[in-house]
């Protein structure tokens, strides 16, 4: 039986078309099968596709669990996402086979954050229907009392997850429009106090003081659902909930009730559970809430070095050798 040692040809599958030209270096190495469809392969066909093969360049939509590994079969020796977040691989079930699970760190952080404050202002100013009063020639008049926002220049910015993401996202807003910081974090970040004179704290003191909350933590079995009912009833009134995480992070029908009630003021979301939402959903008909197609690291330069890393870890994985960025 084949197992894990090099091969000369390894037999790879790409489940989405990736931009730029670094498939093409994959295409030298290995035979190369690319999902053409628009819409990811369902489970039935993802499982029919795996198998033989010995590398997946994947996406967060493919769930690659212990069972899909099984069928792909002993020869699966890396499994390349294309995403920084890993939480569609089961990291276990990879580690006790021998498959090594890569992702692509750090290129899309400031793309990221940079939609994290996008969506913060979206928020917090009305942007999408104010546009669409316009776009809909509803526009009447100037309004003294008309589309009132909240401003974040001095007021609190809370960061849950003081990761890669959070940080740039702080960086942005501390150094941006002087926003006092305070964060979550399971590690010690005496960098980034020295950099943005943040505060260490719990969540719940995070919840209460900031005006401004913005989502950055991996979705794990301990995130699940972190942002439940009872965080979001410890949040200000005027205050602005971002997610740019995972949708599970956040109880979606306590977000549904906090708007509603206006116990907060707006939030705005590039990552929900499903995704996409129904059209019928409250969140997404809500006012107060803007949601936007998880497009955080959907900029050309981001996007082509994913693919370049992702590239380069399949082609490591494939020979034996160290991923360029490893899970593990
Ligand atoms: N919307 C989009 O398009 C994008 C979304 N993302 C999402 O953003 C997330 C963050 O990315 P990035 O900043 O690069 O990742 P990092 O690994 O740098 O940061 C993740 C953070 O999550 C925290 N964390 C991990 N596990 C736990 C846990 N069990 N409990 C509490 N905190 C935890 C880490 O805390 P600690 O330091 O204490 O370990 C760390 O601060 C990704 O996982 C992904 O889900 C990323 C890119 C694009
Ligand atoms: O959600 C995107 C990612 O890279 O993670």
């Amino acid at each position: 039986m084949e197992s894990h040692e090099a091969v000369k040809r390894p037999r790879v599958l790409v489940t989405r078309q990736t931009p730029g030209e670094s498939l093409q270096r994959l295409r030298e190495v290995c035979e190369v099968e690319v999902w053409p469809e628009t819409m990811p392969p369902s489970r039935e066909e993802l499982c029919r596709l795996v198998k033989g093969r010995h590398g997946l360049l994947t996406m967060l939509s493919d769930r690659i669990d212990g069972e899909m590994m099984e069928i792909a079969g002993d020869q699966l020796a890396v499994i390349s996402n294309y995403a920084v977040g890993f939480n569609n691989i089961d990291v276990d079930a990879a580690k006790t086979r021998g498959i090594a699970v890569g992702n692509t760190p750090d290129v899309l952080t400031d793309a990221t954050a940079d939609l994290a404050v996008a969506l913060l202002f979206a928020a917090s100013r009305h942007v999408l229907p104010a546009g669409n009063q316009v776009r809909e020639g509803e526009w009447k008049t100037w309004e003294p009392t008309g589309w009132l926002g909240v401003e974040p220049a001095g007021k609190t910015l809370g960061i849950v997850g003081m990761g890669r993401i959070g940080r740039a996202t702080a960086r942005r807003l501390v150094g941006g429009w002087g926003m006092n910081l305070l964060y979550t974090s399971r590690s010690d970040q005496a960098e980034v106090e020295k950099e943005l004179g943040g505060r260490r704290v719990e969540l719940d003191t995070l919840l209460a003081e900031s005006d401004f909350v913005s989502v950055h933590v991996a979705l794990t079995d301990e995130t699940r659902n972190l942002i439940d009912a009872e965080a979001i009833s410890k949040m200000k009134s005027t205050s602005v909930l971002v997610n740019t995480a995972r949708g599970e992070i956040v109880d979606q029908d306590a977000l549904v009730e906090a708007l509603e009630n206006r116990s907060i003021f707006g939030a705005g979301l590039d990552v929900t559970t499903p995704e996409p939402l129904s059209a019928e959903h409250p969140l997404v008909k809500s006012a107060h809430c803007v949601i936007l197609p998880h497009i955080g690291s959907a900029t050309h330069t981001s996007r082509n070095a994913m693919a370049e890393i992702a590239v380069d870890n399949l082609i490591a994985g494939l020979s034996g050798r160290p991923l360029r960025c490893s899970v593990t």
